[in-house]
């Protein structure tokens, strides 16, 4: 029970990758992209997944990566806040986290971490799996057959061992009626300031832009829509459904929509959840989104990747080659932590993307009861489900057992 196929080498594969090479697993990773891929805005580490950061060594590149924003802003058409949500609030563990770090920036550093001895077959993917009684053969698009122990599905929304192994997305997906997008693009000629500033439009539409780095931006948009028939692979149609739902868009917009044709990272996704009785089937287990995304809307996709890989790993090498008893420790453990991350903030997606000129105000005059007023209680919440989990100990083969740091 040594050889461990992950099928994606994002923030869960990677994470997870790193956890099973230190206790002494043959680690692959099949990722579809070229490398590692760059790209999307900041996500944060809140409660556990700090935990599970120090003890991967990680913390300290992770701290001198963080993004130094003072919060998020909601402006109007003139550019004028109306809003604020700063990262200070209830010690940086309200809406904003403390820890915020850009995705692809925390991607490089868990690449890095997971070592020289993981073997990478990028530009790939997995086109069968088949259980046998020693193992599950695996085909590729591109790499010739293999067998291995064990298979790990971290391959996020839309995952193919998910569809190979359980069944079609349809009965996991949950569509949430928003899509969002993501890009990197120049800085010149934006009015940026050192907050993430989001402008919300009538007709549930969203746009914003943070600061990165000396010359460049962070883009995002977001609109509510019924579900929409694209294909996932066709970045230049993605980006043309973007212009044309943006096309009129009021404050920096159209800078925004007219850089979007040279972004070399663009991500575009539906807002979506993913809810599976079960996270594994025989050898084959899912982890990350790819099992129980929880989407931008509840946030903590990031923590529950790298809570969960932390615990799959442990469990997997607390097991002894019991893969079925580890599958099933996994999900006792991980299942109420899970729930909680991806219970949805009151509202859910019409309270982020507010339909009217009156809805978007009653937002603004929310978002300052939550930060300031009697509902402070409720912007509080987000670190609470973060942390409902304990963390186990767990015996690495290089090393002391893995336990709090004090
Ligand atoms: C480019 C990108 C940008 C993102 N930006 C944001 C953001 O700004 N804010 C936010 O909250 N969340 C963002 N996310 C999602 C966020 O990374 C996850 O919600 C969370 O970190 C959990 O990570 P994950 O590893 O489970 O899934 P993901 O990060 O989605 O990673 C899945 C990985 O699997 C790979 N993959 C997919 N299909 C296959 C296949 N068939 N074979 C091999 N590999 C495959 C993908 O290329 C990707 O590397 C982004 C994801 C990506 C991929």
């Amino acid at each position: 029970m040594r050889n461990v196929l992950i099928s994606g080498g994002s923030i869960a594969g990677l994470s997870l990758a790193y956890w099973l090479r230190r206790y002494g697993f043959a680690v692959a990773v099949v990722e579809r992209a070229p490398a590692p891929r760059p790209g999307g805005h900041a996500v944060d580490l809140r409660g556990v997944a700090n935990q599970v950061a120090e003890r991967m060594g990680i913390m300290k590149q992770i701290r001198r990566a963080r993004v130094h924003e003072e919060g998020m802003a909601y402006v109007d058409a003139q550019g004028r806040v109306k809003a604020t949500m700063p990262a200070t609030l209830f010690d940086g563990e309200g809406a904003v986290a403390e820890i915020e770090i850009l995705r692809g920036d925390l991607t490089d550093i868990l690449y890095a971490a997971a070592g020289p001895h993981v073997e990478y077959l990028f530009n790939d993917s997995i086109a069968s799996l088949t259980e046998h009684h020693e193992g599950v053969h695996v085909t590729f698009e591109n790499a010739p057959a293999r067998v291995f122990d064990l298979v790990v599905g971290a391959d996020g929304l839309h995952s193919t061992v998910r569809r190979l192994a359980m069944g079609p997305e349809e009965q996991f997906v949950k569509y949430l009626g928003a899509y969002n997008a993501y890009f990197t693009i120049p800085a010149a000629g934006l009015n940026l300031t050192p907050w993430f500033l989001v402008h919300t439009m009538p007709g549930a539409k969203l746009a914003a832009i943070r600061p990165d780095g000396p010359n460049t931006a962070k883009a995002m948009f977001s609109f509510k829509t019924g579900p929409l028939a694209y294909d996932r692979r066709d970045i230049r149609q993605q980006k043309r459904i973007l212009a044309e739902k943006f096309a009129g868009g009021t404050w920096q917009t159209q800078r925004l929509i007219d850089a979007v044709w040279q972004a070399p990272d663009f991500f575009f996704d539906s807002i979506s959840q993913v809810h599976a009785d079960r996270w594994s089937t025989g050898r084959v287990v899912l982890l990350g989104d790819a099992g129980y995304c929880g989407s931008p809307l509840s946030g903590n996709g990031t923590a529950m990747a790298i809570v969960g890989a932390y615990v799959l790993a442990g469990e997997l090498a607390a097991a002894g080659g019991d893969h079925v008893a580890a599958f099933d420790r996994y999900e006792t453990l991980m299942r109420p932590y899970v729930k909680e991350c991806q219970q949805l903030p009151p509202g859910g997606v019409d309270g982020f993307l507010p339909g009217s000129r009156l809805a978007i105000g009653v937002q603004r005059t929310m978002i300052k009861l939550m930060t300031s007023g009697p509902l402070a209680k409720l912007g509080a919440n987000a670190a609470q489900k973060a942390s409902s989990i304990t963390l186990p100990d767990y015996q690495p083969a290089d090393g002391p057992t893995v336990r709090a740091s004090r």
